[in-house]
């Protein structure tokens, strides 16, 4: 089997590189090696001829999305409906990623796949479209949903707190967006056994494309998660040197920023689990995994 990825010096795109691997052949490619924004990089991808193709690039800069919009949305939305027009001319399975701010974050109960979406942000109106792009093109199709991505590498929030927790005595952290954060690890982890389930049913005629949610169990606010951040890496990285002594709750409406962000981003991964058969640890233990991995100093 052939896997192509796109976006490997991403959070996701590393670890998938590396979780694909024992599946075949995997192709991965940075932004050098095909730019999305440029349609003809795209179209080229076709000549790799792979039974799968794993988008892991985007674009994530959820403020900045918001005076990039074009770009945010060749990104997001035009070439993974390129991708799909690929996938579907080559036969491929095309394996794509979403968020949790396709949703517009109202209510306390989470999102199932069935719900509406409706993102307040560029950024979530970008991967919405890019989702609708792939399904109109209807090639073979997963697309997970996930939330609130970390790994040791990258840029994360688990990566910003320990920066400003570095230098800073007291971080003011919102306390009312409610989430799940997920380990770039996991994901990739299970995106591969989905993938490997995936190739054996489209070989017996019984795959059936579809939207599933795909994040770690558990939910926390942003302020919950970094709290966390400081509690594990000052208990399992014992020479790190951290300033901040608090960490204060705040309200969405106290931290103003280009992007409006969902309050309720919880995602329901029943679907996943009964289609796929695993299930996702809960955020605090993958944190924990993860801060094990962090260099040193
Ligand atoms: N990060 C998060 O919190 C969440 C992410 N997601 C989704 O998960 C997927 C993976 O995201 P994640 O790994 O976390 O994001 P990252 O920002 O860590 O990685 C995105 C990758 O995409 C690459 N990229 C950006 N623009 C282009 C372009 N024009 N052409 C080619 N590559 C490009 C980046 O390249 P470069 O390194 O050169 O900048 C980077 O390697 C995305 O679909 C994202 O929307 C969903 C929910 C939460
Ligand atoms: C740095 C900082 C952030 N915050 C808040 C802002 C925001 O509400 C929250 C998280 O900040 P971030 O900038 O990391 O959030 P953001 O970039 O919006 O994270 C999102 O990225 C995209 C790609 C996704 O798909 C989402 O699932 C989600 O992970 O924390 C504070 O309250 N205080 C702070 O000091
Ligand atoms: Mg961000």
């Amino acid at each position: 089997m052939k896997l192509l990825v796109t976006g490997c010096s991403g959070q996701l795109g590393f670890e998938l590189a590396r979780s694909l691997m024992p599946l075949g052949e995997v192709v991965a490619l940075d932004r050098a090696a095909c730019d999305l924004a440029d349609a003809d990089a795209v179209a080229a991808l076709a000549a790799h001829g792979a039974d799968v193709i794993v988008n892991a690039a985007a674009y994530t800069a959820v403020d900045r999305a918001e005076s990039e919009i074009a770009l945010a949305q060749r990104i997001n939305a035009q070439a993974p409906g390129e991708l799909a027009v690929i996938a579907r001319e080559t036969g491929a399975l095309l394996v794509h990623f979403s968020t949790d701010y396709v949703f517009d974050g109202s209510g306390d109960v989470p999102w199932r796949e069935t719900d509406a979406p409706a993102p307040v942000n560029e950024y979530g109106r970008g991967k919405l479209a890019g989702e609708r792009a792939i399904a109109a093109a209807a090639c073979d199709h997963l697309i997970f949903r996930t939330s609130w991505v970390f790994a040791a590498r990258g840029a994360n929030f688990v990566r910003s707190m320990l920066r400003l927790g570095a230098e800073r005595e007291r971080l003011t952290i919102v306390d009312d967006q409610i989430g799940a954060p997920c380990w770039a690890r996991n994901l990739a982890d299970a995106t591969a056994h989905a993938v490997r389930q995936a190739q054996a049913e489209r070989a017996h005629q019984g795959f059936e494309s579809g939207v599933f949610h795909l994040t770690s169990a558990g939910e926390t606010s942003w302020c919950g998660f970094a709290r966390a951040v400081f509690e594990l890496a000052r208990e399992r990285l014992p020479d790190i040197a951290l300033r901040v002594a608090e960490v204060a709750p705040i309200a969405t409406e106290d931290y103003p920023t280009p992007a409006a962000r969902p309050k309720n981003s919880r995602l329901d991964g029943a679907a996943f689990r009964a289609r796929f058969g695993l299930e996702m640890p809960h955020w605090r233990d993958a944190l924990a995994r993860c801060i094990d991995e962090l260099p040193a100093g």
